[in-house]
């Protein structure tokens, strides 16, 4: 039997300005590694985590840890230890590397963890002087996901970190991301499937803002038929994973 999910959403519903982004999603991250959230462009990923963080207006259940978040405001979601990483990074780009770590220290009564941040990530050190809006993508994303771990969250969440970046980078973020897990367990949304072949064990598919599908990563995109209908790609057989293989819009 699976272990307890960390994170349950059930029946997760957003309206804004009238219109229904998101009618039913349903989704477990498992408490230990890496569970992925795909669909395809505009399936609903970013609002569902945008809801989770509490980011949103949004009913339905969202239970993390024993604990219902969904009436939380941000903070207090922020403060039960979820780490988010934004899709959009959320670098503030005329501070230093230093600073933007500085601005995400969070616990009182813990020890910032610059140790793990700067052993995940010994270019932060290195950078620690320079403006992160002089930082390569994947720099950058080092410093959002190095936020994350910076306290001692239990869950971390990273909304397409390899968007926007170079394959070879997309190897190292995926490297990072493998590393974190091993710490913290992680909700991955992302659109690359050879890294989500490579670091997922389970999934949610998200259609049309609902939940298409659940279950095992490795499953799913073994099967043809339910990859093309679920994210309109061709399923593969396991075997050399092609970095640039991506969800179709
Ligand atoms: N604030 C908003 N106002 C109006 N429509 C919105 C708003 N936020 C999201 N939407 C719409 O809701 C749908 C889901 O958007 P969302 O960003 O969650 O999708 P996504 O799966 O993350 O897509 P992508 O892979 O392209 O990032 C889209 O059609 C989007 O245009």
């Amino acid at each position: 039997m699976p272990a307890a999910a960390l994170l349950s959403v059930r029946d997760l519903r957003v309206v804004i300005d009238g219109l229904h982004i998101l009618h039913g999603v349903d989704l477990d991250v498992a408490p230990t590694g890496v569970t992925a959230l795909l669909g395809r462009n505009g399936a609903g990923k970013t609002t569902t985590v945008k809801a989770v963080m509490g980011l949103v207006p949004r009913t339905g259940s969202v239970r993390f840890a024993g604990t219902e978040l969904v009436s939380l405001p941000t903070h207090l979601v922020v403060r039960q230890g979820i780490g988010y990483a934004p899709e959009d990074r959320g670098i503030f780009a005329g501070l230093t590397v230093a600073e933007n770590l500085r601005l995400a220290e969070r616990d009182r009564d813990a020890e910032p963890a610059y140790h793990l941040v700067h052993e995940l990530f010994p270019e932060l050190k290195q950078r620690a002087g320079q403006l992160a809006g002089t930082l390569s993508g994947g720099q950058q994303q080092m410093v959002a996901i190095g936020r994350t771990l910076l306290n001692r969250n239990r869950l971390i969440i990273a909304d397409e970190p390899t968007k926007g970046l170079a394959p070879k980078i997309v190897a190292e973020v995926a490297d990072v991301l493998a590393r974190a897990a091993e710490a913290v367990p992680v909700l991955l949304v992302e659109q690359n499937l050879a890294l989500v072949r490579r670091l997922a064990g389970t999934c949610a598919v998200l259609a049309d803002g609902r939940t298409a599908h659940r279950g095992d990563t490795a499953e799913l995109l073994a099967d043809e038929d339910a990859a093309r209908r679920l994210l309109g790609v061709g399923g593969r057989r396991p075997g050399p994973p092609a970095v640039t293989e991506e969800v179709n819009p």
